[in-house]
C-alpha cells in the first residue's frame, strides 16, 4: 500500500461560518488542519478586533474534545477600517491578516471595499504593523465580463497597490488564471498566492456541460483548462510562493441548488486527500509536503507544525450529503471515490 507522511498542514483560507454550523465545520477542518485563516465574511462582518476575539472563542468552543485546532483570525476591511484598528488587531496577538474584499464581488462582502483608496491608510499601518493583506482579486465593475474579473483586477488595482506599498505583505487568494500565477510567480517575496481544490482539480466544462451543476460554482468562477494547468504548475513548482487554502465554503443544499445559487464549495471532509490526488496526477507527490505545510506558515512568519499525518492510498466514498447543523450540505465530490485516506 502506498503511503506519505508529511508535516501536518494547515489551511490558510478557510470559512467556518457562525453558530450552529460551527460544529459540523470546525471538527472537518480540525481532523487533519493544525491551524486555519479564520475568514471574515459574516453576517455582520468582522470590522474589530472584539468581535475577531469573540469569534475566535466560539471557534474554540466548536472544537472536537482534545483537538488543538487554533484558528488564525482576520479582521474584514470596509471603507471606514482606521490605522488605530489595525494596531490593535496586531497587539491583540491573534489576529494574523485583513481581508480585502472588493464590494460585491462574492458571498457577504456587500460591506466590502469601494475603492482601495478608501483604505490606505489601513493598508499603510498593516505594511509598518507587518500584517498580511489577504484579497479576493476581482474587479466587480458589472461592464467586465465574469470570466476576465480576476485577470483584470491585477492590472486595475493589484499591480498599482503594491508599486504603491512594496513592502505590504499579499496572499492574492483562490488564484484562478494563468495570469495571476504569472504576476505571483514574478512579483517579490511579499507577494504569495493560496490555491483551491477546486480550481486544481476542475475547469469551467465541469461546471457548465451536460447540465450546469450548482455545486462546482465558486468565485472566482471555474476557467478554462489552461488556466488549471497553469495553477498545476505553480503548485507543484516548489518556489514557496504558492500554498494551500482551500476556500472550504459551506452553504446548505438549499442554498446550492436554488434559482440563484450561493458561490463556494464544501472541500473540507477530504481537502487533503483531493490535495494529494492532484499533486500525485502531475507526478509531483514529493512537493505535497512544501505546499501543504512549509510555505504557509514561512510566508506568515510563523513555526511549522511539528508533527506529522499518514497519508495512505486507500480508496474510500464520500457521502452524498452531510449534516450542517439543522441543515444538510452537499461536499465536493459527493458520492464520488477518493483515492488516498488521510489520519
Ligand atoms: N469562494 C466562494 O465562492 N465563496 C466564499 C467567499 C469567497 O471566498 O469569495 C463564501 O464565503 O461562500
Ligand atoms: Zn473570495
Ligand atoms: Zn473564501
Amino acid at each position: 500500500m502506498k503511503k506519505l507522511t508529511i508535516t501536518r498542514p494547515d489551511d490558510w483560507h478557510l470559512h467556518l461560518r457562525d453558530g450552529a454550523v460551527l460544529k459540523d465545520t470546525v471538527p472537518a477542518t480540525a481532523r487533519i488542519f493544525a491551524r486555519a485563516i479564520a475568514m471574515p465574511n459574516l453576517v455582520p462582518p468582522v470590522t474589530t478586533t472584539a468581535l475577531a476575539l469573540s469569534y475566535r472563542e466560539r471557534i474554540l468552543a466548536a472544537r472536537p474534545q482534545g483537538s488543538h485546532f487554533q484558528p488564525l483570525m482576520t479582521l474584514y476591511l470596509t471603507n471606514n477600517t482606521s490605522p488605530e484598528e489595525i494596531r490593535a488587531a496586531k497587539a491583540s496577538g491573534h489576529i494574523y491578516a485583513c481581508k480585502l474584499y472588493p464590494a460585491g464581488a462574492t458571498t457577504n462582502s456587500d460591506s466590502g471595499v469601494t475603492d482601495v483608496a478608501n483604505i490606505y491608510p489601513a493598508l499603510e499601518a498593516m505594511q509598518e504593523v507587518g500584517l498580511p493583506l489577504l484579497v479576493h482579486g476581482e474587479v466587480t465593475a458589472s461592464h467586465i465580463d465574469i470570466f476576465d474579473r480576476e485577470a483584470e483586477f491585477i492590472e486595475t488595482v493589484l499591480k498599482p497597490l503594491i508599486e504603491r506599498m512594496p513592502n505590504l505583505r499579499v496572499v492574492f487568494e483562490h488564484i484562478t488564471t494563468a495570469q495571476a500565477a504569472e504576476f505571483v510567480r514574478n512579483a517579490g517575496d511579499n507577494v504569495a498566492a493560496t490555491i483551491t481544490v477546486q480550481h486544481l482539480m476542475l475547469n469551467r466544462n465541469d461546471m457548465l456541460v451536460g447540465g450546469m451543476r450548482p455545486h462546482h460554482y465558486c468565485l472566482p468562477v471555474l476557467k478554462r483548462e489552461i488556466h488549471r494547468k497553469a495553477l498545476v504548475e505553480a503548485a507543484i513548482s516548489d518556489s514557496g510562493k504558492f500554498f494551500l487554502g482551500t476556500d472550504s465554503a459551506p452553504h446548505t443544499k438549499d442554498n446550492k441548488e436554488s434559482a440563484c445559487g450561493c458561490a463556494g464549495m464544501y472541500t473540507a471532509p477530504a481537502a487533503i486527500e483531493w490535495y494529494a490526488e492532484i499533486f500525485e496526477e502531475a507526478g509531483a507527490l514529493d512537493k505535497l509536503e512544501g505546499f501543504a505545510s512549509h510555505y504557509g506558515p514561512d510566508f506568515y512568519g510563523l513555526p511549522r507544525n511539528t508533527d506529522t499525518i499518514t497519508l495512505v492510498k486507500e480508496p474510500w466514498q464520500m457521502a452524498v450529503d452531510l449534516p450542517l447543523a439543522e441543515d444538510r450540505i452537499v461536499p465536493f465530490r459527493a458520492g464520488e471515490t477518493i483515492q488516498w485516506h488521510a489520519e
